[in-house]
């Protein structure tokens, strides 16, 4: 039995993951703690799965590190510094691993690797994300990340700028600048997380979309994590290695 504390257990995608925990046979819930219950609760837990807020992810990543236990987190927010600072958290304490995964939807980690092969072929990629209004982060963790190995793809095949006139534009009108790739992020009652990666060429359009149609969607991937994050050395940026993508 592994056993697993959730952070963020009464949201919207933690209630799903301690549903998931408590049907698997191999996985105990061992605590279920939301804002204002007290941390040390998770003494105990091997691993620990971070579904809460860009706010406070830093803060409960560096004490479970320091305590010893496994973080697996969707929390998004994360750019290159808060990165540097998890490694360095876990080089402090050989022994713990931490995985960070933008989106623990397969399919949503399937367009994400489809569209880093894709790019190269293209002219112009841009990213649209759309998703609910209750959202903190824009653009998201995974519009963020589909932009970042798309432009790692891009520089690795020696592409240039992507063509575009624009001369005079309205704050924000092209949306955000991602290593060179413009996402462009909507929220709307109403939906749940989406996106479109457009890919223009030479007389042809490529559009690859992903939907999230419920948050149950996620909990696979997180389980995966949970069961794999113990063999994973040091930190794993997103799910692909366990898919063997
Ligand atoms: N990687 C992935 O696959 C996915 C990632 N996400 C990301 O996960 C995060 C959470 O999303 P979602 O579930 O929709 O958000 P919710 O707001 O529904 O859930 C977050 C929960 O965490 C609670 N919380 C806030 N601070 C703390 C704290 N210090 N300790 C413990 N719990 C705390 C919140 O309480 P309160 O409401 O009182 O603030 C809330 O209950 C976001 O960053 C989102 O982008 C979402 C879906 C999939
Ligand atoms: O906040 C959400 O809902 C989601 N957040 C993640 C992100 O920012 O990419 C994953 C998914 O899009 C749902």
């Amino acid at each position: 039995m592994i056993r697993v504390g959730v952070l963020g257990a009464r949201g919207r995608v933690g209630v799903e993951v301690c549903k998931a925990v408590e049907a698997a046979g191999d996985l105990e819930l061992v605590a279920a703690i939301d804002r204002d219950d007290p941390i040390e609760s998770l003494q105990g837990a091997q691993v620990v799965v971070d579904f809460t807020h860009p706010d406070v992810v830093m803060g409960n990543l560096e004490w479970a590190i320091s305590h010893g236990i496994h973080p697996v987190v969707g929390t998004t927010g994360f750019d290159e510094g808060r990165l540097a600072t998890v490694r360095g958290w876990l080089e402090r304490f050989p022994g713990t691993n931490c995985l960070i995964a933008p989106n623990f939807g397969i399919a949503a980690v399937l367009m994400m690797h489809f569209a880093q092969q894709a790019a190269k072929y293209f002219d112009s990629v841009e990213i649209v994300e759309l998703h609910h209004p209750n959202k903190a982060d824009a653009p998201s963790g995974t519009a963020r990340r589909t932009a970042e190995l798309v432009a790692e793809a891009r520089a690795k095949a020696g592409m240039g700028p992507m063509p575009d006139a624009t001369s005079s534009e309205l704050d924000g009108a092209r949306g955000a600048d991602v290593n060179g790739v413009h996402v462009h992020a909507v929220r709307l009652a109403g939906l749940i997380a989406h996106q479109e990666v457009l890919l223009g060429g030479n007389g042809e359009i490529l559009t690859m979309r992903h939907d999230t149609m419920n948050r149950a969607s996620f909990t696979p991937g997180v389980l995966l994590g949970v069961r794999r994050i113990a063999e994973l050395p040091g930190l794993t940026v997103g799910l692909e290695p366990l898919l063997d993508l």
